[in-house]
C-alpha cells in the first residue's frame, strides 16, 4: 500500500453549513483520531481559499495536497461549488481546506458566511500577480472585513500568486504596492487592527509550500514546544538545520529557530520525494502490500559538498529531515540516541492534544529532552 491521498469531496448544496466548531485545533497523531465520521469531519477547523476566478486557488490545493504536477493545473476546470477537502486522513495537518468558486456572492442568501467564518482558522486570499489586481484588492477588502466582523481570530493571509511570471524587481514592487493599497483600504475603513500577512507564491517552485507551511504553523498551538524540542535536539547533536515535515504535503510543521533559507528547504523537500518514490517502487512487498512510509523509514544522502541529509520517521505522518556536516555525522550513535528522545517527546506533545485530561506533559517532554547527550555517552532518560 502506498501513501494515500484523500479525494476531493464536493459539498452537498451550494454552500456548506456547519453546526458546531471545536474551540481549538486538533492536531493529533493517533490513528483513531484520524478516522472521523462525516459529522466529525464537518466540524474540523478549516482553511479557506478565496480569491477571484482563475487566480489559482484549486491549483494551489491540488499541488500542495494532492501531488498534482504544476503543468497539469492548466487543465483544471473552474470550480462551481465550494470544494471541501478533508486532508486529515492522509496528513498530520488535521483540518479541511475549502476551495471557493471565484464568484462567491456575499449577498446570496444561501451563502451562510457567518457560519463559515466562525469555524475558520485561516483565510487565504489569492491574488493573481500577473493580472490587473485592482478588482482583486476590492474583493480582498470586502472579504476580510466581513470575515473579521464575524470572527476576529481568523489569520488573514494574502498569497500574491503566479509570481513566476515576474522579474525580481517587479515582484518586490508588486508586493509593496498590494501591501500599501490593502492596508490603506483597511485604515480608511477603521480596521487598523486587522492584520494581513503577505507571501509571494508560485506553484512552479517551492514558494507555495513554504507559504502554506507558515500558514499552517500559525494554527498549531504546540509550535513553540516543537521549536524548543528541535533546538535542543540540533544543538546537542551537531546538526545545522532540522525540519519536521508533513510527509504527504511537504509542509514543514516546525523547524529550529535558526533562519530558514529556501535552498535548504528545497533540498529537504527533494529528499522526501526521492525517499517516497524509491520506497513506492522498491519498498513494498511483492504482493503490493505494505507502506511506502512506515516506522522503518529512514534515509541518508551524502552530497558532494560534505553535507549529509538525514531523514527519519517520527510519526506515521511526520518525518524529521536534518542537514549536517559529514564530521558531525561520524557521531551517528549520539544523533540516533538524541533522535530517540526527540521522537518520544514529540509523541508526548501530541498525546496532550488527544487526551485533554492529562496534566501538562509539555514539561515532561522538556525534561526528557534534557536527557539528550552532549558528548556521545547516552544517559538514561528519567
Ligand atoms: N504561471 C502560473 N500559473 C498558475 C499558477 N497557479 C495557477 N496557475 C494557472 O492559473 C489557472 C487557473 O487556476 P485555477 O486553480 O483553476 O484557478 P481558481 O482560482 O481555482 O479558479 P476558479 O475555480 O475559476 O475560481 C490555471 O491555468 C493554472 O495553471 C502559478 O503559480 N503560476
Amino acid at each position: 500500500m502506498s501513501i494515500q491521498y484523500s479525494n476531493d469531496e464536493p459539498l452537498a448544496g451550494s454552500y456548506g453549513v456547519v453546526d458546531s466548531f471545536p474551540k481549538d485545533f486538533g492536531y493529533g497523531v493517533e490513528e483513531s483520531d484520524m478516522e472521523g465520521s462525516e459529522s466529525q469531519s464537518d466540524s474540523k477547523p478549516r482553511i479557506l481559499l478565496m480569491g477571484l476566478r482563475r487566480s489559482g486557488k484549486s491549483s494551489i490545493q491540488k499541488v500542495v495536497f494532492h501531488k498534482m504536477s504544476p503543468n497539469e493545473t492548466l487543465f483544471l476546470e473552474s470550480t462551481n461549488k465550494i470544494y471541501k477537502d478533508d486532508i486529515s486522513n492522509s496528513s498530520f495537518v488535521n483540518f479541511q481546506i475549502w476551495d471557493f468558486p471565484g464568484q462567491v456572492d456575499f449577498f446570496d442568501p444561501t451563502f451562510d458566511y457567518e457560519m463559515i467564518f466562525r469555524g475558520t482558522g485561516a483565510l487565504i486570499f489569492v491574488i493573481d500577480a500577473q493580472d490587473d489586481y485592482m478588482e482583486a484588492l476590492a474583493r480582498l477588502h470586502l472579504t476580510v472585513s466581513r470575515a473579521y466582523k464575524v470572527n476576529p481570530e481568523i489569520n488573514f493571509e494574502v498569497f500574491i500568486h503566479k509570481v513566476d511570471g515576474l522579474s525580481d524587481d517587479h515582484k518586490i514592487e508588486t508586493q509593496r504596492d498590494i501591501h500599501q493599497r490593502a492596508n490603506d483600504d483597511l485604515a480608511d475603513a477603521g480596521l487598523e487592527k486587522l492584520h494581513l500577512s503577505f507571501y509571494l507564491t508560485s506553484i512552479y517552485d517551492h514558494s507555495i509550500f513554504e507559504a502554506f507551511s507558515k500558514v499552517v504553523q500559525k494554527l498549531i498551538p504546540q509550535l513553540p514546544t516543537l521549536e524548543n524540542l528541535l533546538n535542543i535536539f540540533i544543538s546537542n547533536s551537531g546538526i545545522e538545520k532540522a525540519f519536521l515535515f508533513d510527509v504527504v504535503s511537504k509542509i514543514y510543521i516546525a523547524t529550529d529557530s535558526s533562519p530558514v533559507d529556501m535552498q535548504s528547504y528545497e533540498l529537504c523537500c527533494d529528499m522526501i520525494d526521492v525517499v517516497i518514490d524509491v520506497s513506492c517502487i522498491y519498498g513494498l512487498k511483492e504482493d503490493g502490500t505494505g507502506s511506502a512510509y512506515d516506522k522503518e523509514s529512514m534515509a541518508i544522502i551524502k552530497l558532494n559538498n560534505t553535507t549529509v541529509l538525514y531523514l527519519k520517521e517520527v510519526t506515521r505522518f511526520l518525518a524529521l529531515v536534518c542537514i549536517l556536516r559529514e564530521e558531525s555525522f561520524e557521531r551517528k550513535g549520539l544523533i540516533d540516541y538524541n533522535f530517540h528522545c526527540f521522537r518520544k517527546a514529540i509523541h508526548e506533545v501530541f498525546e496532550v492534544g488527544v487526551s485533554a485530561h492529562r496534566p501538562s506533559s509539555h514539561q515532561v517532554n522538556m525534561q526528557n529532552m534534557k536527557t539528550v547527550t552532549r558528548n556521545g555517552t547516552p544517559r538514561a532518560a528519567v
